[in-house]
């Protein structure tokens, strides 16, 4: 048997559903001769270990438990009482990550929505770890944090930054390997911005729709990261970085539905769902009813073409890919020379379930970097 050691960062939705896949896969991956060993989760305050790393895991049941404490709102601070744990604060937490790095592979999964997670993920790796991203944060960086991220593209999967489960990074890897080349992606990569628009079109008010994607699992911790396009800002320059453009976010064109002054550094999120969200209701139903009055239908689309990435709302015909979609589906189209009808990839681009098999599904890729 194979045995991967796993750390996971982060214990939200995706992190949970991340445990729970690795308990119900355990006889799948044992036909599979592989077996993922957790030897440690963290959140934002605390780090659980096992007591000894290179012997030890944490098992189903305590598995669970960290689940069912995460998802009652508690700190992970509360499973420490159970002694199968060693516990460290997290300014602690990123010297303990490297030590154990320094002792034993294991791959490092990022289900954070955190830009501070970059460095232990550079330092781990650099010792010879692998990392799993769900996380686009670190992938958005500087170009010159990025590189130093990349020293070792091998050991770095990040499947589920964009588009969710769907193989998009796959499919662009294998493209890209065979010399062909892509002249244009188009697509609508976001879940929640896909499901407010195909509901708004339905007649409810665009603050329900928002908030219905959060209970969903479907934005960002903050859904005015969705708001505000930066999280589909964030995918299309993942997309442009993984065709060797050198682009900055800075540089990336975003239109936002969310005016500044309702910006994080303007309200708290508790304010913005109460009172701000309702004051954009009027504005989204003209715009939809104007696209309607055109025979058109609003969608969120992410354009890269030309070495520039452009992400805004846009006017699309009820009956192209883009206009069919429902939903929180995502769908890419990707142009290039072997693909001048467009390779088209769709299907569910967000939620809990699909992203947690992403990234357990780019983890078994990793198996044989664990000889
Ligand atoms: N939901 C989806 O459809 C998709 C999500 N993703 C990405 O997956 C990631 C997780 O999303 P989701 O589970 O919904 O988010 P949640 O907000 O539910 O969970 C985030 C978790 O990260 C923890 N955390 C925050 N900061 C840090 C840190 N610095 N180090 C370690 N852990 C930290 C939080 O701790 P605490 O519990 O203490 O607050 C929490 O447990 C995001 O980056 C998101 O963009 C990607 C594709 C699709
Ligand atoms: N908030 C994101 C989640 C996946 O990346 C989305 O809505 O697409």
């Amino acid at each position: 048997m194979k045995n991967i050691p796993i750390i996971l960062m982060g214990c939200g939705g995706v992190g949970r559903q991340l445990l729970q896949h690795i308990v119900s896969c355990r006889s799948l991956h044992a036909n599979k001769g592989i077996h993922l060993r957790v030897v440690g989760v963290c959140d934002s305050k605390t780090f659980l270990v096992t007591q000894d790393v290179l012997s030890t895991e944490f098992d189903d049941a305590f598995l669970m438990d960290i689940c069912r404490t995460k998802s009652d709102g508690l700190s992970l601070e509360k499973c420490i009482s159970s002694g199968k744990c060693e516990a460290s604060s997290y300014s602690e937490s990123r010297r303990k990550l490297t030590d154990i790095a320094a002792r034993l592979g294991f791959v490092l999964v990022d289900c954070s929505a955190s830009s501070e997670t970059i460095e232990v993920i550079t330092q781990t790796v650099n010792l010879g770890c692998c990392a799993v991203l769900a996380n686009k944060k670190p992938l958005t960086c500087s170009m010159e944090e990025f590189d130093k991220l990349f020293l070792q593209p091998r050991r770095i999967r990040h499947e589920s930054t964009v588009g969710a489960g769907l193989p998009i990074i796959t499919s662009l890897n294998r493209i890209i390997s065979s010399g062909d080349e892509i002249s244009l992606i188009i697509g609508s990569l976001s879940g929640t911005l896909g499901y407010v628009m195909s509901e708004v079109e339905n007649g409810k008010p665009f603050s329900e729709v928002v908030k219905a994607a959060k209970d969903l699992g479907y934005t960002e911790p903050d859904p005015r990261d969705d708001l505000s396009g930066m999280d589909v800002a964030r995918k299309g320059l993942i997309l442009a970085r993984l065709l060797g453009q050198r682009l900055e976010m800075k540089t990336t064109t975003v239109e936002s539905l969310c005016p500044d002054k309702m910006g994080p550094d303007m309200m708290t999120l508790e304010d913005f769902l109460a009172n701000g969200l309702p004051l954009l209701d009027n504005d989204i139903e003209k715009r939809v009813k104007k696209a309607s009055s055109n025979g058109k239908v609003l969608r969120y689309v992410c354009i890269l073409e030309n070495s520039q990435c452009k992400v805004g709302i846009h006017e699309v015909p009820k009956d192209s890919a883009l206009g069919r979609l429902k939903g929180s589906d995502n769908v890419v189209e990707i142009y290039s020379r072997c693909y001048v009808n467009p390779l088209v990839i769709q299907g569910a681009g967000a939620g809990n379930d699909t992203t947690a098999a992403g990234v357990l599904a780019d983890i078994i890729d990793l198996q044989d970097q664990f000889p």
